[in-house]
């Protein structure tokens, strides 16, 4: 079973607009889509619509949007209320595929809120192989909030503790990834977050596409204690490192609707493998089908594992 944390879910709003966004005008949509989404979200509505077990955990009212959308999708769920409505997050979606995310703060957490929202995990991972933490963190949440709950998590559990995956950016990563509290299991950063956790964000738009340099690069954190570093590359797939080898795995080409959430589903693909018992390879390969079709729907929708193909994805190692 695993469970996910979205500390600041959303509502994703996804609006298709018939021509290119002309700034400061009034425009007209096409068509409009609305989805539960947030990243810890996201990826428990791809587990759960292939079948896995999973709760998503994250603060919420009951009779709120995001949580309606939870329950008719079936994702089981525990939600902390909090007396505030979720944000609403904008996508804009014009005809040539260009994508514009607008993304709201999110209500703030307070220090009580926080300890809440722990305790919860603590209470429903019991059974977990593993927990997520994912997403950005919302006004009021200390930087270092997912290390502090996957060393509450580890203390509380001792053995029987999940392995913890974190999909953040930021603050958020970087101290997530600063050691302190123990590391987590699985980070999936893009070359941008890759490039900011070694400490040379600079050196981010010479890993966009090379292949090699992004598995050195991940290696140096796995060197530092993270086991697996699932580096998404975008259209260019995805590099995979961990203390056996590297591999790089890509997706023929799709026809790409919507990349939001696509990374969320790559991190579902893998952990679906890993819960099937694959090899590492296979769990690469599965989270970059995952991530493709997902970039193939519209929205933040999610694929099923039947939708997915990774008899289309080329596996290489990377030697280093
Ligand atoms: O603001 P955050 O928490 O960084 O990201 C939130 C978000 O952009 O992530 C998902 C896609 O990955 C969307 O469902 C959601 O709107």
């Amino acid at each position: 079973m695993i469970v996910t944390l979205t500390a600041n879910p959303s509502l994703d709003r996804t609006v298709e607009l018939p021509s290119e966004l002309k700034r400061g005008t009034v425009m007209r949509a096409e068509r409009t889509a609305q989805d539960s989404g947030g990243k810890g979200v996201n990826i428990a509505r791809a587990l759960k619509v292939s079948g896995f077990d999973t709760v998503a955990v994250l603060p919420g009212d009951n009779e709120d949007p995001v949580l309606m959308g939870l329950k008719e999708e079936g994702v089981e769920y525990t939600n902390m209320p909090t007396g505030a409505a979720i944000r609403s997050n904008i996508t804009v979606v014009e005809p040539d595929g260009t994508t514009t995310k607008l993304n709201a703060p999110g209500e703030p957490l307070n220090g009580a809120a926080q300890q809440e929202l722990t305790r919860l995990l603590i209470q429903e991972t019991h059974d977990a192989s593993w927990l997520v933490l994912a997403g950005s963190l919302p006004p009021g949440v200390q930087s270092d909030y997912y290390s502090v709950v996957g060393r509450a998590i580890r203390e509380a559990l001792g053995e029987k503790a999940p392995l913890i995956a974190v999909d953040t950016s930021g603050h958020a990563l970087r101290d997530a990834v600063n050691g302190q509290d123990g590391m987590p299991n699985l980070i999936k950063p893009n070359s941008e977050e890759l490039a900011e956790l070694v400490g040379r964000p600079d050196e981010w738009e010479e890993l966009e596409g090379n292949i090699e340099l992004t598995a050195r690069t991940a290696k140096e954190l796995v060197e530092r204690g993270i086991d697996t570093v699932l580096a998404t590359l975008g259209g260019e797939g995805a590099v995979l490192v961990t203390r056996d080898g590297a591999w790089h795995a890509k997706h023929e080409p799709v026809q790409v609707r919507s990349t939001v959430g696509a990374g969320d589903c790559s991190l579902a693909g893998y952990l679906i493998a890993h819960e099937q018992g694959k090899s590492v390879e296979e769990c690469l390969a599965q989270a970059v089908a995952h991530g493709s079709a997902a970039a193939s729907l519209a929205g933040t929708q999610v694929p099923t594992l039947a939708q997915t193909a990774p008899d289309k994805v080329t596996i290489t190692p990377v030697s280093l």
